[in-house]
Parts: C-alpha cells; sequence; structure tokens
C-alpha cells in the first residue's frame, strides 16, 4: 500500500525513513559535556537505587537478631535523597540537553531555509516546512534528551536488579521472568507499529499545516470561488489522517499496559506465595523476601519506561530524517571568487561607462523540470548604463525570467549575464543583489509596519530620505491618513492596503535600496492614471542615477525609453526606439495596437 509523501512523491505506507543513531547524536555534539554528565548521573541514581532493597534487607535481618538499625536506617534516607537529587539535576541536564538540540536544530534549519535557491521553495510547500521546523525538531528533542538516558539508565536498573536477584533467589527469579516475557513480547510487537503511527501522525501534520498555509495565503479566491466546504473536506481528511494515527497509536499502547501490569501483578502474587511460604518454613528471611520484591518492582518500571523511550526514540529518528531532507538540500551559491574583469560596484560613476550596465550574451535557460521547453534562447542584448530601456513582449514570452536571472535567482544554462562588465555567475552573491533594485510583479508586502516595509532593503535610511521617497511615490497623502502613520500596520502580506499603493510601497522600498541597476516588473499595472504619470516621472528621475529596465504593459511607461527591446519566443526579435519599431510594424507595433494600454484608466484601481 502506498501513502502521499508531503512533497507528492510515494513511499510505502510501512517503510518508515529513520536517519541513524549516530546522526541523531552528531545533532547533540554541542550538548555532548550535559548528556555525558546526565547518563554519569543516569547510571549513579541506577546503582543507588539498586542498593537500597541490600540496605533494606540488612535492616529486617538487624531487626530479627536484635542489632540495632539506627544508622542503617539513616543510610536508606541518605540513598532516598540522593536519588531525588541526582533526579533533580538529571531532570535539570535533560531539559538543557533538549532545548539546546531544539535550538541548534532551528536555527541552522532557518538559516539554511532562508539561503536556498529559489528552486528549491518550489519543491516544497511552506505549511510543511514550518511544520518541520516546529513540530518535528520537537520530536527530535524528546528522543535525544529524555530517551536516549532514560534508557541508558532503564537498562542498567534492569541489568543490574536481574543479577540482584539472581544473587538472592534464582528459582523465583525464574519465575519472574516468565511472567515478564509476556509483557516484554507485547513491547516488543508493538513498539514498531507504534513508530510506524507516530510516523503517520507527523506525515498528516505536515500536511495539515501545509494545506492551512496553501489555503490562507489565498483566502480570498477561496471565498470567491465559495470553496470553503471543498477546502475544508481536504483539509478534514488529513485532519482525520492525524486523528487515525493517533488512535492506533493510542489503542496500541492501550494494548500494551494491561498485559504488562498483569504480568507484573502475577509476578508479585507468584513471589509474595513462593516467598511467604518459604519465609513461614523459615527458609528464607524476611529481608531477603522484601528485597527480591523491591527488585522485582525495579524490573517492571524500567519496561514501561523503555518501552516509551524507545518510542520516543524512534519518533525522534524518524523526525530527524524530515529535518535533515532540509538541511541536506544545498545552498545558494554565494561565495565566488571575483571575476577577472575588476569592478566598480561601490558608488556609481558620474558619467556613463562603456560598459554596459546589464548585458546578457547568448542566454538559454529552462526552469527546473522543464528542460524541453527552455524559457530563454540564445537570448543577447545590453542595457547602456544610467538609460531607461523597456522590455515588452506577449505573456509568457520570458520577461519576468530575464530579470531573475540578472538577479541571480537562477542560474543561466548557457551563455552569461553580466552586471557593469561582470559575470555574475563568478561574483559573490551579496554584490550582485547590491548593485539591484528588483520591484517584483507581486510587489510583495511583509507583514509588520508600513515603515519596516520601506525601509527593508535600507534599514539604516533616514526619516527624511523615507520622507522624500513617499513624496516620490506620491504616498505621503496616504500615510498622513493612517491612524499610526508610518507605524501602522499592513497586516499579513499587505492585505489592508490596496493593489496600487502595494505597488508604491513596493517601488519606494526600492528607491529607498538606491540601487545602481533597478528592475521592475509591471509595477504600475494596478495605479490610477495619475499615479503613473507620477511614477513614470520618478523613474524618469531615477534613471538621472541609475539603470533602468522596465517590464511594462503600458504605452506609457514604454513610448519614451530610451530603448524598447521586444522579446518574443524566446529571445529578442527587435529593438529601438517607440517611433522605429511603430514604423517597422512588427511585433512592436502589433502589441501597441492589441495589448499596450494606452492609459492606465481602465481595470486599473488603487
Ligand atoms: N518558476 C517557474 N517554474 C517553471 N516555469 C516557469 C516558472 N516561472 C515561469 N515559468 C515559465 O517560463 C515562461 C516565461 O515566464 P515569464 O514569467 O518569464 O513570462 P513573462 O513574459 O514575464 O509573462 P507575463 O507577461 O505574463 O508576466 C512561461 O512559459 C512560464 O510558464
Amino acid at each position: 500500500m502506498k501513502a502521499r509523501t508531503d512533497q507528492g512523491g510515494d513511499v510505502a505506507e510501512t517503510e518508515v525513513a529513520k536517519v541513524p543513531l549516530r546522526q541523531l547524536l552528531a545533532h547533540a555534539r554541542p550538548q555532548a559535556p550535559a548528556l555525558v554528565a546526565a547518563s554519569l548521573l543516569s547510571c549513579v541514581a541506577a546503582v543507588v537505587a539498586l542498593v537500597q532493597p541490600l540496605v533494606v534487607k540488612k535492616v529486617f535481618t538487624d531487626l530479627s537478631d536484635s542489632r540495632p538499625v539506627t544508622a542503617t536506617v539513616l543510610v536508606i534516607v541518605g540513598l532516598f535523597l540522593a536519588e531525588a537529587l541526582l533526579g533533580s539535576v538529571q531532570s535539570y541536564l535533560l531539559g538543557r540537553i533538549g532545548e539546546g538540540v531544539v535550538l541548534n536544530l532551528r536555527t541552522t534549519l532557518v538559516g539554511r531555509l532562508l539561503r536556498w535557491p529559489v528552486a528549491t521553495y518550489a519543491r516544497h510547500r511552506s505549511g510543511d516546512l514550518i511544520s518541520r521546523v516546529s513540530a518535528d525538531t520537537t520530536a527530535v528533542r524528546g528522543a535525544l534528551a529524555s530517551s536516549l538516558t532514560e534508557t541508558l539508565a532503564g537498562v542498567l536498573t534492569f541489568a543490574g536488579s536481574l543479577v540482584l536477584m539472581l544473587f538472592l533467589d534464582p528459582l523465583m527469579l525464574g519465575l519472574t521472568l516468565g511472567c515478564l516475557l509476556i509483557s516484554f513480547l507485547a513491547v516488543f510487537a508493538v513498539s514498531l507499529r507504534i513508530m510506524g503511527a507516530t510516523v503517520q501522525a507527523q506525515r498528516s501534520v505536515g500536511r495539515i499545516g501545509a494545506g492551512l498555509e496553501r489555503v490562507l495565503r489565498a483566502i480570498r479566491t477561496v471565498k470567491l470561488s465559495g470553496a470553503e466546504e471543498r477546502e475544508e473536506k481536504a483539509l478534514a481528511a488529513d485532519v482525520g489522517a492525524a486523528y487515525r494515527a493517533g488512535m492506533r497509536q493510542a489503542k496500541l499502547e492501550a494494548l500494551v499496559h494491561p498485559v504488562t501490569a498483569v504480568s507484573v501483578q502475577g509476578a508479585l502474587v507468584l513471589v509474595l506465595g513462593i516467598g511467604g511460604a518459604r519465609v513461614a518454613e523459615g527458609t528464607m528471611a524476611l529481608g531477603e523476601l522484601i528485597a527480591f520484591l523491591l527488585y522485582l518492582l525495579y524490573l517492571a518500571v524500567p519496561m514501561t519506561t523503555l518501552f516509551s523511550s524507545i518510542t520516543d526514540l524512534q519518533a525522534g529518528r524518524a523526525a530527524l530524517s524530515r529535518v535533515q531532507e532540509l538541511l541536506d538540500e544545498p545552498l545558494e551559491r554565494t561565495d565566488e571568487a571575483s571575476s577577472p574583469t575588476p569592478a566598480e560596484a561601490a558608488t556609481a560613476p558620474a558619467v556613463p561607462s562603456a560598459v554596459p550596465a546589464i548585458s546578457l550574451h547568448g542566454v538559454t535557460f529552462a526552469y527546473p523540470g522543464r528542460e524541453d521547453h527552455p524559457a530563454l534562447r540564445d537570448l543577447t542584448f545590453a542595457v547602456p548604463e544610467f538609460s531607461r530601456t523597456a522590455l515588452v513582449g506577449p505573456s509568457g514570452a520570458g520577461k519576468s525570467t530575464v530579470l531573475s536571472l540578472i538577479g541571480r535567482m537562477y542560474d543561466a544554462d548557457a551563455g552569461t549575464v553580466s552586471l557593469l562588465g561582470r559575470d555574475v555567475a563568478g561574483m559573490p552573491l551579496k554584490e550582485v543583489r547590491d548593485l539591484i533594485g528588483h520591484v517584483e510583479q507581486e510587489s510583495p508586502v511583509l507583514a509588520g509596519t508600513l515603515r519596516s516595509n520601506l525601509v527593508y532593503a535600507r534599514p539604516g535610511a533616514s526619516d527624511a530620505e523615507v520622507a522624500d521617497v513617499l513624496d516620490r511615490t506620491n504616498l505621503t497623502g496616504f500615510v498622513d491618513s493612517l491612524p499610526h502613520g508610518l507605524d501602522t500596520e499592513v497586516g499579513d502580506g499587505g492585505v489592508l492596503v490596496s493593489g496600487g499603493q502595494r505597488q508604491r510601497i513596493a517601488i519606494a522600498r526600492m528607491l529607498l535600496k538606491r540601487p545602481r541597476i533597478l528592475l521592475l516588473d509591471e509595477v504600475t499595472s494596478q495605479m490610477d492614471a495619475e499615479n503613473e504619470r507620477l511614477l513614470n516621472a520618478t523613474l524618469k528621475e531615477a534613471a538621472a542615477t541609475c539603470t533602468v529596465l522596465v517590464v511594462a504593459h503600458r504605452l506609457s511607461t514604454i513610448q519614451d525609453a530610451d530603448q524598447i527591446l521586444v522579446l518574443d519566443d524566446c529571445r529578442i526579435t527587435a529593438s529601438g526606439s517607440h517611433a522605429q519599431l511603430i514604423r517597422e510594424d512588427g511585433l512592436y507595433a502589433h502589441l501597441a495596437r492589441t495589448q499596450l494600454l494606452p492609459a492606465a484608466a481602465e481595470g486599473a484601481g488603487e
């Protein structure tokens, strides 16, 4: 039987991905001193516990021989106190180890998640990523901190009790083991199935997160499509799967507990009966019987803790395999050696250099998984510094892809993309991103205040600079109308601002960054005519200090550009000024007549 994985692949339902124990321990390496101390304390606590029945036996022997017992009783009290103290220190250490491991795992995970290449995010669902960073790391904590040390202590107490019981009475030990064997077998039989159920529950929780995130991200579309019920059902299926896995686990555990309890009670009754008879006959001392009974309890208790520890440990290994999958994803290349052509990236020269600000030469690129349909093929063009270039073409021609390659969101499969004469493939990633201000088509706005959104790309911007950029993007009146001005929250994904305002905020953010190259991807599509006119003037002004490459569908943005590039069928098919291209009467003239919007009024609204 097959089960869907979180990424849509298939795995055998019974197959439980587990990382080796060694790898699990590797994550606890920074906590090694605390882990060793906790393990040592477990050993000492086990010894302290194992000694207690022997001392109790001595009390009874001394009492029957009419010897004073005060000192021995004090020793017992001391042992009790020592065990309690060891337990308390151990519990603190376990907490510390657990939190330390989770801290380390989450910090590493978050650090790596933010540095994946963009193509990797397409293979994961955000909700599932959140579940792995939060819930799965918690499961790893349980496995590492308590289970490992408890298993160690349990094994020690168990083995020690066996040896001492053998020493006290081999026959009664044989009978006890016979009874306990039943619960051993029950525990063994169900522990693997419990682990399978735990893994299924983890996967379902991941899917609930992913499903919920998908729906919340497009909640308006869900409502407008009347899809609430359908989505509720889809989510309920995953919630139900988590419930069923949880119930399967609960049933298996419920099966084990009575078997364990009955077998322990059976052993107790047998030992009490046989031992009691021997004490009555005088062939066994009362102290010996009591010590034996105490060891019997020592056998029973670790059996139950061992059972839950093994389950936690296996669940932790399975959770870590989900976390490990994310840790194994390669990171974006960041630290390439500088290219042979030196750059003057830090400050823009006052006059344009002969080297184009942007140049693509023979660039071919296909998105991962779409290798047979390249988005760009043998693309060559150049954008002079301090110019305003418009990139036009039919929908799906590859305009946004060109901007993505310039910002090195993806690497070209062939050819070179250069910024100010340097091949971006050889530049440190930070330098590429510092040079560029890219306003994306969706103009994303992050949850937080308006101010945090504006200064996002340049946190050090002064209030005067923010005020200036608000003016240039016609946002001053809007900010003044807000209850808390710049400190007003814009909501998750900017839901509290209009489409046109969101675009202007995104442009303002990039103007504030003061990049040398400004990339704009259909950023006036939702603006009214007045705002679009103002933004066009601002962008014209910006071209005095930086190079502007704009993807646009509005004639008003395009027609007075220094250069227009027409992208069609993965390559540049024409270039020139508006007047030249209209005269040529090719694709551009056709687009101008049919698709490029003459004004901003229709359909667009703030
Ligand atoms: N992340 C992606 N993964 C796979 N294919 C993609 C991805 N993004 C875009 N594409 C595909 O690449 C091609 C070019 O897309 P691109 O977004 O660059 O076009 P565009 O010219 O900007 O279109 P529009 O004007 O509609 O925004 C399209 O066929 C599109 O389906």
